[in-house]
């Protein structure tokens, strides 16, 4: 088993290590208000054409184009109306040469019918009515098929469920979908100091706020937290406590803060320290050097993260967040990434990788001919968007010094700078995590 004193992994590398010990969980068949953010795990498809027959884009007549190929506004032709066919309706009655059918929007087009005159190129009568204007034949029609074909893939296996594919299942008639189950992930934060927030503060404690921040970033990754803790520096109790999440079969990962550096108290490495799953080792990345990370006997991955604020957050960001991803059945694990301008500039340290929480600046916000910021427009003009990258600050005075958790709030992304770095100058170029919404 490695030890603190073996050569330090790579970030990439112990990334690599977390991301293995994930695996997409089974499906389960939920109802179409549970799919929402959920992981489509089975394509589905259209059995039906979509539309599903030819139906009115208007309300108006369903007519024949050849009747009233002639009709102008000063010289109207009158059909017969036959039918009235709301949308909904299952009246079939056929449009004969000379005769018309009231249509509203959605409605089947009736047989014989192949146009349709919306209602204000007419004098809207119900017993005959005056046609003001001619139409080419198939006008206001929306043919059948023309959004799928049966067979079509609608939506793909794999695909993260969001509003358009919610309705897109509902559309082909598909009341539940095969999802992959969420990942449950218990969150223990450990250290005898930590007591619950709200609760008043002996010398020397303070707020447990690990457990808060890992359950919500669970939450945050469409898992299931289940938060426990904070428990005290007891190794015994801490093992028993393991023991029993790895025995629950509802317990997909276990992530743990605190406990894992050199100190003499280091209750979770203690715990798992003859674990033969489990390693604790450094990784080469500011903050978060020391890990623990494997599987419990019963095959539980666990994430042991180190216990300082920031760094735990980062650890959970760079570690366990891509886990739990594949874990949901998404391929894609990344966060999504920009290069950003450094305005201010800091050192990092020789040799690890540096993950630095920072904030936007937008020294190019749109401006109107009043010089007031007005809202972005939603509708720029191909090739006008704006390319100039955008421009970061750290987000804390402090850079990334792991224990600044309050300031850490006003963090929109995560630049990660390479080991080989060691100082970053203003106006240099990262890659930036983004974390904000
Ligand atoms: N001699 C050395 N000391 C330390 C080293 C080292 O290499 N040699 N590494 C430092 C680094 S880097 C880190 S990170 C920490 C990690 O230590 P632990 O994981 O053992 O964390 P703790 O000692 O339990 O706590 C560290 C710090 O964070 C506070 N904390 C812990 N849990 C919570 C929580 N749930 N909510 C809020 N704050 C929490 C705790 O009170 C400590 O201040 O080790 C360094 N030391
Ligand atoms: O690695 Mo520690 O996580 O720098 O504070």
């Amino acid at each position: 088993m490695p030890t603190t004193d073996s050569p330090m992994r790579t970030l990439d590398e112990h990334r690599a290590a977390a991301l293995a010990l994930a695996a997409p969980l089974p499906e389960v068949v939920v109802g179409l208000d549970a799919a929402l953010g959920a992981v489509l795990a089975q394509d589905v498809r259209t059995s039906e054409r979509l539309p599903r027959w030819d139906n009115s884009a208007m309300d108006g007549y369903a007519v024949r184009a050849d009747d009233v190929r002639d009709a102008t506004a000063g010289a109207p032709v009158t059909l017969r109306v036959v039918a009235d066919l709301p949308a909904g309706t299952s009246g079939t009655p056929t449009v004969e040469p000379g005769t018309a059918a009231r249509i509203m929007t959605g409605a089947p087009v009736p047989p014989g019918a192949d146009t349709v005159v919306p209602v204000e190129d007419t004098d809207a009568g119900t017993v005959t009515v005056q046609v003001r204007a001619a139409k080419a034949i198939g006008s206001h029609v929306r043919r059948a098929g023309e959004d799928a074909s049966p067979g079509d893939l609608v939506v793909a296996a794999g695909t993260l469920l969001g509003p358009a594919h919610v309705a897109a299942v509902a559309s082909v008639g598909v009341a539940d979908v095969p999802v992959h189950r969420r990942p449950r992930v218990a969150v223990v934060s450990t250290g005898d100091e930590l007591v619950p927030p709200g609760t008043p503060l002996a010398h020397g404690q303070i707020p447990d706020s690990n457990s808060w921040l890992l359950a919500a970033a669970v939450r945050d990754a469409g898992g299931e937290p289940v938060r426990l803790g904070p428990v005290g520096d007891d190794p015994d109790a801490l093992r028993d406590l393991l023991r029993g999440l790895d025995d629950d079969t509802d317990v997909d990962a276990v992530v743990t803060s605190g406990g894992v550096s050199v100190g003499a108290f280091d209750v979770v490495k203690a715990a798992l320290r003859d674990e033969p799953g489990v390693d604790f080792l450094p990784v080469a990345v500011q903050p978060g050097k020391p890990q623990g990370l494997g599987r419990l006997p019963g095959g539980t991955p666990v994430f042991a993260l180190p216990g300082n604020p920031v760094s735990s957050f980062v650890s959970f960001e760079v570690f366990v967040r891509p886990a739990l991803l594949r874990m949901r059945g998404l391929a894609d694990v990344e966060r999504p990434t920009t290069t950003a301008v450094v305005d201010d500039g800091w050192r990092t340290p020789p040799g690890r990788a540096q993950v630095m929480p920072v904030r936007f600046v937008r020294p190019y916000v749109a401006r109107d001919d009043r010089g007031t910021a007005g809202p972005a427009s939603l509708s720029t003009a191909p090739g006008t968007a704006d390319a100039r990258p955008p421009h970061v600050v750290r987000a804390t005075a402090g850079g990334s010094g792991s224990h600044l958790v309050a300031r850490l709030a006003v963090a929109e992304g995560l630049a990660v700078v390479p080991a080989e770095i060691e100082q970053v100058a203003p106006g240099d170029r990262v890659t930036v995590l983004r974390i904000a919404p």
